[in-house]
């Protein structure tokens, strides 16, 4: 389950990405991470700044004291008239530590009010961007793992921060060192960068075998992750009691750790070969410091005070040395997956779903969709073909067909969520203007749109929030949520619940209540008509439902359509349907047959009068002509047509 194709394109990538260019690359994302602390917090950031440059100062300070107690010590004369010149140079020194401590405690404090800020700033830039990407392009595995590649990176920009801040800390600190070194003899200076080097080799190298190793693998980290989320699922812990599905499930989980835990054995294997290289090289290199030290001493290039500061200063700067190493090494990892959350972000922009276009016509009609082909991306068939459907509005239009026959797709191409391959969808007005859905403000056309899918999703929320978010465009209107719980026919059962419209749908959270499955389709319901959007789609609304709320719930249908509704009915329960205005029937994604129930059901061989009859043969009703079946509004609703007429 590794990310074979991607993985190998990936994997030239990275290894391409030489050491200057992640050199190159290390400001840019740190500048990503600046850029989003100014926008979010701007004095916190000047603090951190301004408490880093003063750390640094106060770095160089010291050493400077360092060199004056120094030289006052090795200077000739009496012992205690030594100490006494030394103590400007030691109260120097006390007078650095106070400003040290005190620095370091405000950039702690502007860091700490910064780091979520930026966190919250780059996530939230990252979530919008995926929410707002094209559902087709969701479709393509190769865009929708770079997508999920970028979620790992989010709270990546809240650790490059507060690394940034360490490794400006030490930088800072080490180039004090290294201008006070540079001023005592001009040698001292590459003798640290010598020693620097191999361990930032190391570093470097080892964050990027890690991090080609963690894309290699993400969907085999996904895969584990799922698992182990459905074994503690309250709404999988039916079946994996009943058919033993947990120790399946566990033992697949054991089986793809034995996998990652390889792959880690790999990394550490090749992460300790690194080090001990780069650890050798960095020896050798302070050997021979050491010994050009000495040498300096001893030939009287350097005098010994000065070779004491020299000491002191390489070996402090040799600490920070090897704190730089593995902070850049850190802060390299969190940037590679920074890279992947800017990344992800652009590449989302880049098919994102167009934020301007024509407006609709006000009000809208119909939908018209004339010669439409749509294929999913990596499919060889289409899944519609030249399909032509009206819908309008102050009707139920129904599309009826076999599993597989494309009427989910068309559902989805309606409401805007997918576009044609070929063919156009004409959103129409009054006087028969119109806008193309590709011109269209989409914005526009999913603001006219209600939608309930077949798997619509059970929210982990409150029974309020539930049928609130089918308008999370519009502030929530309570008087309204309960008005489209009282069209689904679900108020009376949620005021029943111990906490009423506070009740948490979902067990296992305090306030959770479980539903059940029919339960939760009107929910469903309700969550589409609170959206009060004059198109509503509703996909097998009522497969959950006992027969008495399945005839109420096609009956409220029925209603809302004579209000002026455009109902999209897309059921397999055809007595529902014989009341529909027009019948669409989708064969292989071609639609074979329209009309009304009557004229479908006088074209004999036809494949829904076939359908029908199959079904009603079931409760052993034989008319050919579906004369005897009941219609669940049939009789129940006033003649709408008669009522409203036909808008259109
Ligand atoms: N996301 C997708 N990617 C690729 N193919 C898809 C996708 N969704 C549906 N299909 C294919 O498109 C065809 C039409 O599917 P669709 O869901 O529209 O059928 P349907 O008529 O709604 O079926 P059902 O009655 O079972 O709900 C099927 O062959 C299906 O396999």
């Amino acid at each position: 389950m590794r990310w074979d194709d991607a993985f190998v394109e990936h994997e030239g990538a990275v290894a391409r990405l030489r050491f200057a260019q992640m050199a190159a690359a290390l400001p840019r994302m740190v500048g990503v991470v600046l850029r989003a602390g100014w926008n979010a917090d701007p004095r916190a950031l000047a603090g951190v700044v301004t408490a880093q440059i003063g750390l640094g100062l106060t770095a160089a300070y010291g050493l400077v004291a360092v060199n004056g107690v120094l030289s006052k010590l090795f200077a000739n004369g009496p012992a205690a008239d030594k100490l006494q010149q030394a103590i400007p140079a030691l109260a120097m020194l006390a007078l650095v530590s106070v400003g040290t401590a005190l620095l370091q405690a405000w950039s702690t404090a502007m860091s700490g009010r910064l780091e979520p800020q930026v966190e919250r700033a780059v996530s939230t830039r990252y979530y919008r961007a995926v929410t707002q990407v094209e559902v087709v392009a969701t479709e393509q595995p190769e865009i929708q793992r770079h997508l999920e590649a970028g979620r790992f990176g989010t709270d990546s920009a809240r650790r490059m921060l507060s690394l940034s801040v360490s490794v400006a800390n030490v930088v800072i600190g080490i180039v004090a060192s290294a201008v006070v070194l540079a001023s005592l003899h001009w040698a001292l200076l590459p003798m640290l960068l010598v020693i620097a080097l191999p361990k930032g080799w190391g570093a470097v190298r080892s964050a990027r075998r890690e991090h080609i190793s963690r894309r290699h693998w993400i969907d085999h980290r996904r895969a584990v992750a799922t698992l182990l989320q459905y074994l503690t699922l309250p709404h999988a812990a039916g079946e994996i009691r009943a058919h033993s599905a947990g120790s399946l499930l566990l033992r697949g989980y054991e089986e793809m750790s034995g996998l990652m835990e390889t792959e880690q054995r790999r990394l550490a294997r090749a992460q300790a070969h690194t080090d001990l290289v780069a650890g050798a090289f960095s020896g050798v290199a302070a050997l021979g410091c050491y010994g050009m030290l000495w040498w300096l001493l001893t030939s009287g290039g350097l005098p010994i005070a000065v070779g004491g500061t020299a000491v002191v200063a390489m070996r402090a700067s040799t600490g920070r040395l090897t704190s730089l190493v593995q902070q850049i090494n850190l802060l390299y990892e969190e940037m590679l997956q920074l890279n992947d959350t800017e990344e992800a972000t652009a590449l989302a922009a880049r098919h994102a779903i167009p934020r301007t276009g024509k407006p609709l016509p006000s009000p809208v009609r119909a939908i018209r969709v004339r010669d439409v082909s749509f294929t999913y991306p990596g499919a060889t068939v289409p899944s519609l073909r030249s399909v032509d459907v009206s819908v309008r509005r102050g009707e139920v239009t129904a599309l009826v067909g076999a599993n597989g026959s494309g009427k989910s797709t068309l559902a989805k191409i309606l409401g805007g969520l997918l576009l044609p391959s070929d063919g156009q969808v004409w959103w129409e007005g009054p006087a028969g203007e119109r806008v193309e859905v590709r011109e269209a403000d989409r914005a526009d056309v999913f603001r006219s749109v209600g939608l309930l899918t077949q798997d619509f999703p059970n929210w982990q929320m409150t029974a309020a929030a539930n049928i609130a978010i089918g308008a999370g465009d519009r502030p929530r209107d309570m008087a309204r949520v309960k008005e489209a719980a009282r069209a689904a026919d679900v108020d009376g059962l949620i005021e029943g619940l111990p906490h009423g419209w506070d009740s948490i749908v979902f067990k296992g959270y305090e306030r959770g209540v479980q539903l059940s499955g029919g339960q939760w389709q009107k929910v469903g319901n309700a969550r589409s008509r609170y959206r009060d959007a004059p198109f509503l789609l509703v996909d097998e609304p009522t497969s959950a439902l006992d027969p008495h709320a399945e005839i109420e719930a096609f009956e409220r249908l029925r209603t809302l359509a004579d209000s002026g509704v455009a109902v999209v009915l897309i059921t397999h329960r055809l007595a529902a349907t014989a009341s529909a205005d027009h019948i669409y029937v989708l064969d292989h994604g071609r639609i074979t047959e329209d009309g009304t129930h009557e004229q479908l059901m006088a074209r004999p061989g036809g494949l829904y009068q076939g359908m029908f009859e199959a079904q009603a043969a079931q409760y052993g009703l034989t008319s050919s002509r579906g004369a005897d079946i009941p219609a669940p509004w049939r009789g129940t609703a006033p003649d709408h047509k008669e009522e409203t007429g036909r808008p259109l």
